[in-house]
């Protein structure tokens, strides 16, 4: 189970319950794992980028320091625009990574390709996320890497300038990210890369997706044509304009209180064509009840203010399972929810955590190996414990719509992606939105 970040003071919260049907249009902040591959693509490029509508968040922001202690520009101070300009990469630098697994899976690639020394390290419970397959791929890619522990943070990239690259076996079933990380610098390695995955399948194929889409706008030569092998030819990205658009796992929450509460949430400048996975996300809340449109006021969810249970393997959308179980122990059927046991590796064991935490509010459910049986029945008000994590917060939030008296010990932890969660939530609750 992870813990608390020790380095920032705890701000417990109330989540408000509704007493009317949410009906709220917002505007959220923009998407962390495209602002992330941005940032990353923009140091590595040959000209400068500008991100448009970037998050600004715990992760993207300890990602733009990461990536500017080895050398490249950032100008991030504009909320609206953000600019990369890439510059030669050298050590000595240390990266805090946080909790952020973008950061501690995207730029040790990166760290690679410096000339120098560059340690990394993160929060209490960074030391415990799965690295190991990363540290192995990059050495066999010929990188050398100190590690100090067994195969995770603390560690330190002893850069030489260059990659040689090559062909790599890996298994990236804890996470997708270890694929992403080599991905989004192999175009720079000697040799580019061929990325085979071994193991039980690899989560979260939306976000490869991702990694593979940027890559290529960027003007890098990808085939994925072949299933779990990734091949990346060496050559020069470009820097461009990147327009990041919102945050969809960031949106969900929302989207939930539409359902729980029979309202309607509009998600503002949602674009027509997206790299997140929008089509999986408007069959699991229909499936749930809801009402998905897209028109050109943004992106519509309505409610009936009756929730179904479903059985659904979330393994290609499993940073929604905290919401989603919320919505679920609120629904009028019972939920199995499967294909998720990596986020066990995620800011905590997000299983063991959501099942503690309701199960203490009254909740009736259990866990597998890699997922939720949820049966719902009434809950209680009392403490929520969120383990730093941003998405046991929001859980709490949706369950507290319906639940008076849920007090979240640290609501602080959802800066993590979205600094203004409380305020947003707030607002949409009490009809300011
Ligand atoms: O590449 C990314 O931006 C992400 C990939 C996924 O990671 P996992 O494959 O570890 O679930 C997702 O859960 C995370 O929030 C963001
Ligand atoms: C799993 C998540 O984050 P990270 O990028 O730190 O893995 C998440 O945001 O749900």
């Amino acid at each position: 189970m992870g813990n608390l970040t020790a380095t920032r003071p705890l701000k417990p919260w109330t989540a408000p319950t509704a007493t009317d049907p949410v009906a709220a249009t917002l505007r959220l902040p923009g998407s962390k794992s495209m602002t992330a591959r941005a940032l990353v693509l923009g140091a590595l490029a040959n000209g400068p980028s500008t991100l448009a509508g970037p998050l600004r968040a715990r992760d993207t922001e300890l990602m733009a320091a990461g990536l500017r202690g080895m050398g490249a520009h950032m100008s991030i101070s504009d909320d609206e625009r953000w600019l990369v300009r890439p510059h030669r990469l050298v050590g000595p630098a240390h990266v805090d990574v946080g909790l952020a697994g973008t950061v501690m899976r995207f730029v040790p690639p990166v760290a690679g390709l410096a000339d120098g020394r560059i340690s990394f390290d993160g929060d209490p419970h960074a030391r415990t996320r799965p690295l190991g397959p990363l540290i192995g791929a990059l050495r066999s890619l010929g990188v050398r890497i100190d590690v100090a522990g067994p195969g995770s943070l603390p560690l330190t990239v002893l850069g030489v300038g260059r990659v040689t690259g090559g062909e790599v076996v890996i298994d990236a079933s804890a996470s997708s990210q270890l694929v992403s990380g080599l991905l989004l610098a192999a175009p720079r390695f000697d040799r580019g890369v061929v990325v085979r995955h071994v193991g039980p399948p690899v989560p979260s194929a939306p976000h490869l997706r991702m990694t593979v889409q940027m890559l290529r706008a960027a003007g890098a030569a990808v085939d994925d044509t072949v299933p779990d092998v990734w091949t990346v030819e060496p050559g020069p990205l470009t820097g461009r304009g990147w327009q990041i658009e919102p945050d969809l796992s960031g949106a969900v929450p929302f989207f939930a209180a539409a359902l729980v509460t029979g309202g309607e949430v509009t998600l503002k400048g949602w674009p027509h064509s997206s790299a997140q996975p929008l089509e999986r996300l408007r069959e699991l809340l229909q499936l749930m009840g809801g009402e998905v449109t897209l028109s050109t006021e943004g992106l519509t969810v309505r409610g009936t203010g009756t929730v179904h249970g479903l059985d659904a393997d979330l393994s290609d959308v499993s940073e929604l399972t905290p919401a989603l179980t919320a919505l679920a122990m609120l629904a009028d059927s019972p939920s199995r929810f499967t294909g998720v046991a990596h986020i066990r590796g995620h800011e905590t064991d997000r299983i063991a955590a959501l099942a503690r935490e309701f199960t203490a509010l009254g909740a009736d459910l259990t866990e597998s190996h890699d997922g939720l049986h949820i049966r719902p029945r009434p809950l209680r008000g009392g403490t929520f414990r969120t383990y730093a994590d941003h998405r046991m917060a929001h859980a709490a939030a949706v369950a507290g719509l319906a639940v008076p008296g849920i007090e979240l010990d640290d609501v602080a932890c959802t800066s993590k992606t979205m600094p203004e969660f409380p305020a947003l939530w707030s607002a949409m609750v009490t009809g300011k939105s």
